[in-house]
């Protein structure tokens, strides 16, 4: 129509051309004027063109099932202020909306803003999760953006308060919980869920939700922060993804006595009725979503690594606190021997000191005891290099009969019961990681005899929230004159020295490994998570930290460079999945360009142009 009417030569006014200033006049009989200046609805569409000097691609429109005002209520399709008045026509919503268009970046900037006028961490937390509630894609975009100052925000340390005040702060669902009084119905009830295609499920029972022990249902914030990472940092889809608590009671007084506590106030599940219930869970996620990755989150050591061997092998999953930590903590200790000019095989030689021996400590051990087999050293070799120490002191052959099978491998034979001075003192390690939860534990005498018997000693505190961790970075320089290699599992700011000295402590944090584990899985259909796919994954962690930043101490990347990150991440993963046979889901002309194949298949978070299924129906 447009171009048959310029091929006739007329002339239309500049007014009907997008992003024009100037106003078209619609003149009625009465010489009332009913148009609105073209510059209030039409403000630049920053989606079409260019962002941030990426030209965006032709945006197909998605089709919908619903319209009206269910569109502004639905979290996944609605864009706000942001509707372009055609599309309010289109949608049937046109004047449930202030007539005033914004485009993302102002309401980007507006969010930014208000978080930024908030002093307290957890309401900023606040004011993002009802973005997230009302609109995910400017919730993704504000994260992919500014993923450095939103990440402790929506994650560690900021979400471990969130989980404590999960059920006063409760707004609106998010999630799927599933407790003993739905066994038998947990098939039918997967289908409540009202997204057909799930790509990546976070599960928790709110046992160990990070340091802060049994929150029960509160639990919820953990799988929701996860899945927020999966999306932005991973890029995952937001309708791909699914947060579940299996809520099987709580221990925690308080919360079995809290008037507004959500879940069930019974003591927790144990024994064959708990595994029944995960049971029946796992096989009704997979009946209807038989693909999809199943990451468990915080289960108290008893449970995690007992769902693990029984799953790992039937079910494609993984355990983030064991599995994951134990990637992320392999790179980052790469990295602080590339950083000391050591050779990778040097792993085999160091002194690895554990305080901690829970799902998180006896996982890290695991994936460098793997590591140091595939480097050439013998078992028995690399057994020696771990000090594993809890509560009671260094774990030794004495208390086997006390311990699971995955800590008794590293049980030593003499010394049993070492405190963790006696140890540093005893045999002088290279490197000292904590997973205790318990903050502080690191004390000056402590860190300054690891500085004494080891020239750039590794010191990774790795309990979060930052309350937990074992040290601070600040204590950490000062009590070794600025020689360690830091990295820990919460953020820390830059340490500067009296004599001016700065120093960037990075964060070794399993969210460096899982989104993109996750994706390399499920883009290439693997069936299982394998030990070699984690043992990729650090390695191309570990890659991706650059000469220069290991010069300034950093064993990690900034964590801007995330997406970039999980994207090598995956990649890695899928190079393993095709060499074991295990990527179904992949064609010849995926294996050309897998980095772009990868690339083109992460979720951007960009409006969309939305069209009523029912009209293209007719
Ligand atoms: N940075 C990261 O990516 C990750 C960090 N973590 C953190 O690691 C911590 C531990 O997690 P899990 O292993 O799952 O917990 P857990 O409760 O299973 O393990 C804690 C271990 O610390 C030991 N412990 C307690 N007090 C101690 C003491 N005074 N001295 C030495 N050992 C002591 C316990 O006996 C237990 O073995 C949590 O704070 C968690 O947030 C966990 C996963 C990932
Ligand atoms: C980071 C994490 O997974 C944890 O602290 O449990
Ligand atoms: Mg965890």
């Amino acid at each position: 129509m447009l171009s048959s009417v310029l091929r006739s030569g007329l002339r239309l006014p500049a007014a009907s051309f997008r992003g024009s200033r100037t106003p078209l006049r619609l003149l009625s009989s009465n010489g009332f004027d009913p148009s609105i200046p073209d510059e209030w609805v039409e403000e630049p569409d920053e989606t079409e063109g260019e962002w941030k000097g990426c030209t965006r691609r032709f945006l197909a429109p998605i089709k919908i099932n619903s319209r009206g005002a269910d569109i502004l209520n639905n979290p996944l399709f609605n864009k706000g202020v942001s509707f372009k008045l055609g599309e309010r026509d289109r949608l049937r919503f046109r004047g449930l909306l202030p007539p005033r268009r914004l485009n993302m970046s102002l309401q980007v900037q507006r969010v930014l803003e208000e978080i930024r006028a908030e002093e307290s961490m957890i309401r900023k937390n606040e004011i993002l999760e009802d973005v997230h509630d009302r609109n995910e894609t400017l919730y993704h975009r504000i994260l992919v953006d500014h993923i450095e100052e939103m990440a402790p925000i929506i994650y560690t340390p900021t979400v471990g308060q969130a989980c404590k005040e999960f059920a006063q702060r409760f707004r609106r669902n998010r999630g799927m919980y599933f407790c003993e009084e739905d066994r038998g119905h947990m098939a039918a009830m997967v289908y409540n869920w009202p997204q057909k295609d799930v790509h990546v499920i976070v599960v928790t029972d709110g046992s160990r939700i990070l340091g802060l022990g049994d929150l029960g249902a509160n639990g919820m914030g953990i799988p929701i922060g996860k899945l927020s990472l999966y999306c932005a940092a991973g890029g995952i889809a937001p309708h791909r993804v699914m947060p579940v608590v299996l809520d099987v009671g709580t221990d925690n007084k308080e919360l079995l006595n809290d008037p507004y506590y959500l879940g069930v106030q019974k003591p927790r599940l144990q024994g064959a009725a708990y595994y029944h219930l995960v049971d029946e869970f796992i096989q009704a996620i997979r009946h209807r979503w038989p693909n999809v990755l199943i990451q468990f989150e915080d289960f108290s050591s008893d449970k995690a690594q007992k769902l693990l061997n029984k799953y790992r092998d039937q079910v494609l999953c993984f355990n983030d606190d064991i599995q994951g930590t134990g990637a992320t903590s392999l790179a980052g200790v790469l990295g602080g021997l590339r950083a000391k000019g050591e050779e990778p095989t040097a792993l085999g030689e160091q002194r690895i000191l554990i305080a901690g021996a829970g799902s998180a400590g006896i996982g890290v051990a695991q994936v460098l005891y793997q590591a140091m087999l595939e480097h050439g050293r013998t078992e028995e070799e690399a057994k020696e290099c771990f000090f594993i120490a809890d509560e009671k002191g260094l774990l030794g052959v004495e208390r086997s009969h006390q311990l699971s099978p995955e800590q008794a491998v590293f049980a030593r034979e003499t010394d049993g019961g070492l405190s963790l001075n006696e140890i540093v003192n005893k045999y002088k390690p290279t490197m000292l990681l904590g997973m205790t939860a318990v903050g502080g534990l690191f004390t000056e005498k402590l860190i300054r005899d690891m500085a004494k018997n080891c020239e750039r000693p590794i010191i990774f505190p790795l309990s979060n929230p930052t309350t937990k961790a074992e040290c601070s970075a600040e204590q950490a320089f000062e009590w070794t004159d600025g020689k360690c290699i830091f990295a820990s599992g919460s953020p820390f700011d830059p340490v500067e020295m009296n004599d001016g000295r700065i120093f960037y402590p990075t964060q070794c944090n399993n969210m460096f490994v899982f989104p993109g584990i996750g994706l390399g899985v499920t883009l290439c259909g693997a069936k299982t998570v394998s030990d070699r796919m984690l043992y990729v994954a650090a390695e191309a962690l570990a890659n991706y930290v650059s000469e220069e930043e290991l010069a300034q101490g950093k064993v990690f990347p900034n964590i801007t460079t995330i997406r970039d990150v999980s994207k090598k991440v995956a990649v890695a993963v899928i190079e393993e999945a095709i060499r074991t046979g295990q990527a179904s889901k992949l064609k010849d002309k995926h294996l050309v360009d897998l980095d772009a194949f990868v690339a083109k298949k992460m979720y951007d978070p960009v409006y969309v142009p939305l069209i009523e299924k029912r009209t293209i129906e007719i």
